[in-house]
């Protein structure tokens, strides 16, 4: 018989936002004694900690403690069992970017287990994944919350889902929707000033924790293009892959081969001047140069790439990794309704994960 005032909680990622998650998820379970939430699996890709009998895994030390482990991860499938068998209900937290861990969704939702995670993965990749996850869950009744995945702790998938599920018209979405492009802009093309070099820039966005595990996902355009997937999808376009519209790439062809992103980063400097070149074309016509996207709803089409902005532009003014996500709507007419805030970082990823736990709890305990 199921406990009734108990709730497992299984991560998989320890990583910049999953070290942050476990300290809000200490502080959640400190503050909040009902239900009572138990720490019942942790792994990265090589670690893991649980106890056959799901006694608990203390939250006190405990990344200290997974480093120290000499307990391998078992492969998915049967993680999904251990869990499905677990004596109360469970929320799985896929803190990983893994495409295999995305594509387990299905299956962990259609074996009754919740599922929070930033991880693009699995809401940008094939539209049948897309509809795999949602099916999985309607049927089973589990919950699957994705906030982080999209402007991290910002509201933007939770705000698109209200204006949906309400009624309105989505019109037109866009914006700066990744901390690092804008970390990097703002920083190397300021409206102000010098601005730094590149490749400099690129290595402090990584060391800062703003960048994908492998920076080139966020320069290849991909990240972003992943989010407009999302919300396109949201916004009921059925966009097949973040590959099947235009997205311009900022990899200079010359390293487009390097096997590593370490390669990578050691060979970049060799290249800044391409990024120059584009700095001064802006600069040229009075203008900075950004990164952005937009999803329009009704010619369904979807575009990732560069634009040159005047400097008083609200786009050019941003600070540090601030998103700007703008949503054209009939109700809010020609003023969009506009969220903006911090788009990368660990702890501010890790909020949107530990609010979505939160609205999990609220609906399964
Ligand atoms: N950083 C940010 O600002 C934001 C991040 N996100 C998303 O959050 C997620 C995590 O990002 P971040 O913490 O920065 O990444 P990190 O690279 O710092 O951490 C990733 C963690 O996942 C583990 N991992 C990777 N693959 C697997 C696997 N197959 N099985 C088990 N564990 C695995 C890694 O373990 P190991 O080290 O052993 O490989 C590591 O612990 C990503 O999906 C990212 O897109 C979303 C919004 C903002
Ligand atoms: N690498 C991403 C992290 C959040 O999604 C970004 O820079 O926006
Ligand atoms: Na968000």
């Amino acid at each position: 018989m199921s406990a009734v005032n108990q709730v497992y909680i299984a991560v998989i990622g320890a990583g910049g936002v999953g070290k942050c998650f476990l300290n809000q998820l200490q502080g959640l379970a400190a503050r909040r004694p009902s239900p009572k939430l138990s720490l019942c699996y942790i792994s990265t890709s090589r670690k893991a900690l649980y106890n056959v009998d799901y006694s608990p895994v203390s939250l006190e030390g405990v990344t200290e403690s997974l480093a120290a482990s000499t307990q391998a991860p078992p492969p998915l499938p049967q993680v999904i069992d251990y869990l499905a068998a677990a004596p109360a209900k469970v929320v799985l937290i896929d803190n990983t970017s893994s495409q295999d861990v995305a594509d387990a969704y299905p299956l962990a939702l259609s074996r009754g287990l919740s599922i929070v995670t930033p991880n693009k993965k699995a809401f940008s990749g094939s539209y049948q994944l897309w509809q795999n996850i949602f099916t999985a869950a309607a049927t089973s009744g589990a919950k699957v919350y994705h906030e982080s995945s999209v402007g991290a702790g910002l509201p933007v998938i939770s705000t698109l889902k209200d204006l949906v599920e309400t009624g309105d018209n989505v019109t037109k979405i866009e914006g700066v929707f990744s901390g690092t492009m804008s970390f990097l802009f703002n920083s190397f093309a300021p409206t102000e000033g010098q601005g730094g070099k590149w490749s400099e820039e690129v290595k402090k966005a990584k060391a800062l924790g703003y960048t994908e595990p492998d920076p080139r996902d966020d320069l290849n355009g991909l990240d972003v293009a992943r989010k407009l997937t999302i919300l396109a999808r949201l916004a009921g376009l059925p966009v097949e892959s973040p590959t099947s519209f235009p997205v311009q790439s900022l990899i200079p062809k010359e390293l487009e081969a390097c096997s590593s992103g370490d390669e990578f980063l050691d060979k970049l400097p060799a290249f800044d001047q391409q990024m120059e070149d584009i700095k001064a074309a802006a600069e040229k016509a009075g203008k900075v140069v950004r990164f952005v996207g937009s999803i329009d709803v009704g010619t369904q089409q979807v575009q990732v790439g560069l634009q040159q902005f005047d400097r008083s532009h609200p786009i050019a003014a941003l600070k540090g990794s601030d998103n700007i996500i703008s949503f054209y709507t009939a109700r809010y007419g020609s003023n969009p309704l506009i969220i903006q805030g911090a788009g990368a970082g660990g702890e501010v990823t890790a909020m949107g994960v530990t609010g979505d736990l939160i609205k999990v709890l609220s609906q399964i305990a």
